[in-house]
Order: C-alpha cells, then sequence, then structure tokens
C-alpha cells in the first residue's frame, strides 16, 4: 500500500467525526469572507491574525488558545454564527464525514446576541442541512454545547442550563454536553462535575476533555465520573505523565477516548506521531475515534487525519474501517441512525472489497 492508496482510501472511506469545535474548525475562507461581512471588526490586526491562523508549526498550547479569539471576533451577530457552521458542515461532508457532531461555547455579545440567539444560529444551520448539502451528499449533524473551564462556576452553570433547555427543544439535535477550554488555568474539573451529572440526568450525554496537561487528582475524578466520552486522555499513561493506576482506571472504565493527532503535535502536548499515545490504545483494543479537534487551527481534515494513523501505525483498510465502526458505536446518534450509518460502512465495505476478521 502506497502513500497515494492510502490517501484515497481515506478521502473516500465513509468517516464519524465526534470532536470539532466549531470556531476552531472555520477555514481561512470562511474567516475572511465572515471578516468582510462583519462591520465590526474591520482592524487591520484581525486581517493580520486571520493570514497567521494556520501558519506556524512552532506553537504552543498558549498559541493555539489565542487564534480562537481571532474566529470569536468574526462570529459576533447570529448570522454570522449561522453562516459559518454551514461553511464548517459542508467541509465536512465534501471530506466524506457522513456523521458530524459539532461542539460550540455559548456566547453572549451584548446588545446583538443573546446565549440563546448563539445556539439558535447553530441549531437553525443543522436543520437547514438538506437544502444546502446538495443531493449527492451525506451527512447527520448533531450539536454538544461547551462549558469552558476558564469560565466562573455561575457561567458554566447557564450553559448547561441552555444546554437542557435546547435538547428539550431539539433532541434530536442538541445531544451533549462537552467540557473544554484551556487545560492549564480556570476550575478544575472535579468541582463542576455535579453539574454534568445534572445535564446527564437530563438526557444529554457527556463528553470531557481530560489529560491533555498531566493533573492527576482531576484526571481521576473524570475517569471514575464515567463521561460517556474523553477528549485527548494523553497523559493518563504513565509515558505521558500520567500513572499506572489512572491507566489502569481508564481501561477498565472502556470509555472511547477521541484522538486528535494533528492537535496534540501542534500544541505540543505529544512530542511526533510515533510516540503518539494511540500507540498504547491500539494494541489494547481501547475504543477511539480519529477526530480533527480545530481543523481550522490545525489546517486538517478527518481524512489526513486517517492517513496520518495509517500511515504511523501501519494499520491495513480494514482497520480503517473498523475506526468508522467505533466511531458510530461511541457516537451519540440514535440506534436508528448507527443502523443506519452501519448500512453505509457496510455497503462501502463490500464495494471495495473489504472482509474484516474479527
Ligand atoms: C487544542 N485543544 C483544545 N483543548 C481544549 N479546548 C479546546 C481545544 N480546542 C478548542 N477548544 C475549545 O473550543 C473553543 C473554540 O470553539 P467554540 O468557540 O467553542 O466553538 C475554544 O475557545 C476552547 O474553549
Ligand atoms: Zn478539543
Amino acid at each position: 500500500m502506497g502513500p497515494s492508496e492510502i490517501q484515497s482510501f481515506c478521502s473516500r472511506l465513509p468517516k464519524v467525526e465526534l470532536h470539532a469545535h466549531l470556531n476552531g474548525s472555520f477555514s481561512e475562507k470562511t474567516l475572511y469572507s465572515l471578516y468582510m461581512d462583519s462591520p465590526g471588526c474591520k482592524t487591520e490586526d484581525i486581517r493580520y491574525l486571520i493570514s497567521s491562523f494556520h501558519q506556524g508549526s512552532d506553537r504552543t498550547l498558549d498559541d493555539c488558545f489565542k487564534n480562537f479569539d481571532i474566529a470569536h471576533a468574526v462570529t459576533i451577530s447570529p448570522a454570522a454564527v449561522r453562516r459559518g457552521t454551514m461553511d464548517v458542515i459542508s467541509e465536512f461532508a465534501s471530506d466524506g464525514v457522513i456523521y458530524l457532531e459539532l461542539r460550540t461555547t455559548p456566547r453572549t455579545v451584548p446588545g446583538v446576541m443573546s446565549k440563546k440567539q448563539y445556539i439558535q444560529a447553530v441549531v437553525d444551520a443543522i436543520r437547514d442541512v438538506p437544502n444546502f448539502i446538495g443531493p449527492e451528499r451525506f451527512i447527520i449533524v448533531k450539536l454538544l454545547l461547551s462549558v469552558n473551564r476558564r469560565d466562573e462556576r455561575s457561567e458554566a452553570e447557564a450553559n448547561i442550563k441552555e444546554a437542557v433547555e435546547a435538547h428539550m427543544a431539539y433532541p434530536d439535535i442538541v445531544v451533549g454536553v462537552d467540557l473544554s477550554g484551556d487545560p492549564k488555568c480556570g476550575t478544575v474539573a472535579e468541582n463542576i462535575l455535579p453539574l454534568f451529572a445534572d445535564a446527564r440526568s437530563k438526557g444529554l450525554k457527556v463528553a470531557l476533555h481530560c489529560a491533555e496537561v498531566p493533573n492527576e487528582k482531576e484526571v481521576e475524578a473524570i475517569i471514575r465520573f464515567k463521561a460517556d466520552r474523553i477528549g485527548h486522555g494523553t497523559c493518563i499513561h504513565p509515558q505521558y505523565g500520567g500513572s499506572e493506576k489512572l491507566w489502569t482506571l481508564l481501561l477498565e472504565s472502556k470509555v472511547p477516548i477521541e484522538v486528535c493527532l494533528t492537535s496534540n503535535i501542534k500544541c505540543k502536548t505529544v512530542e511526533n506521531y510515533e510516540s503518539h499515545h494511540l500507540q498504547h490504545l491500539l494494541p489494547v483494543h481501547h475504543p477511539i475515534a480519529i477526530s480533527t479537534d480545530d481543523k481550522g487551527v490545525f489546517c486538517t481534515t478527518l481524512s489526513k487525519e486517517f492517513e496520518i494513523a495509517a500511515e504511523t501505525f501501519l494499520l491495513s483498510f480494514g482497520d480503517l474501517c473498523r475506526f468508522t465502526e467505533m466511531a458510530i458505536d461511541a457516537s451519540f446518534a440514535s440506534p436508528d441512525e448507527k443502523n443506519q450509518l452501519l448500512e453505509k460502512l457496510n455497503n462501502f465495505k463490500v464495494l471495495e472489497g473489504i472482509h474484516c476478521v474479527e
């Protein structure tokens, strides 16, 4: 299998994206177009920043977080949020993604947009998918609402409340909550886990960013919480500042890990692809979902992430199909939707002549 064969296969493969932050997923094209249309932010600074959005292989986690401010500066109205969401969904669909879970932090812009209006703008874009996606494409889109760990507790409470209300209004679209934000600052997760427990009791699934940086106490609390999925999970294995105890807890929990290869390398939380913690998850068959995290900021696509995994860990086409199958299983789709997605994958496997030996 040569690199071009792998590339072509990964692009054809029906894929499932479970970890994509809306404002980190904007392409440069979308950012420019939103910038040109937003009268409030016509500063050369922002123009310059957009041009540097994707650049710089030499970034730290802190640099990456500055990039989100750029995206936030051009999504300050419901119309911009809606347009940006449509662009992101279209790009994922063009990349062969058949199921997408977007996550975003509800934002207030004083005098212009409330959290409710922000959420509504994203939901409106998702409801409109069949109209803008084109007849030759298929994609199911869901939404998770995020709590930023940098924010005050009152803000976290407000976001969870909005999430519960949005779930009640759109149970087929708003399906979960997420904890994200700079892992080096703000609230420690163990203090706000009860808020997520509350959301869970009201029917929402819970995905938590966990162990992007070492933090034994917090990581243990998150694993014991038994989130429905964990984002990154880097510093759990002892090789990355975790411990044998945490690693054993994780494996026993069977909680799927959203694996974001390029994000981790570009943020420098992992040194290189070869030493990525995926190397420890694969041999023990721990459930994983290959994901992009922020395809705009990290200049990647889900197909590229599959390619990197395949080339780094010498995976077969059957292994890559299995990745889609695991992601379907770990998704927050309904049982009917999961069957529909599995059928698409199975049709693809038949077409490609792929037989998976369990
Ligand atoms: C690099 N790894 C990461 N770790 C933690 N949180 C991240 C992240 N990447 C993105 N976010 C979270 O997503 C927000 C941007 O999208 P939304 O405005 O919510 O759509 C960021 O502000 C951050 O809170
Ligand atoms: Zn993330």
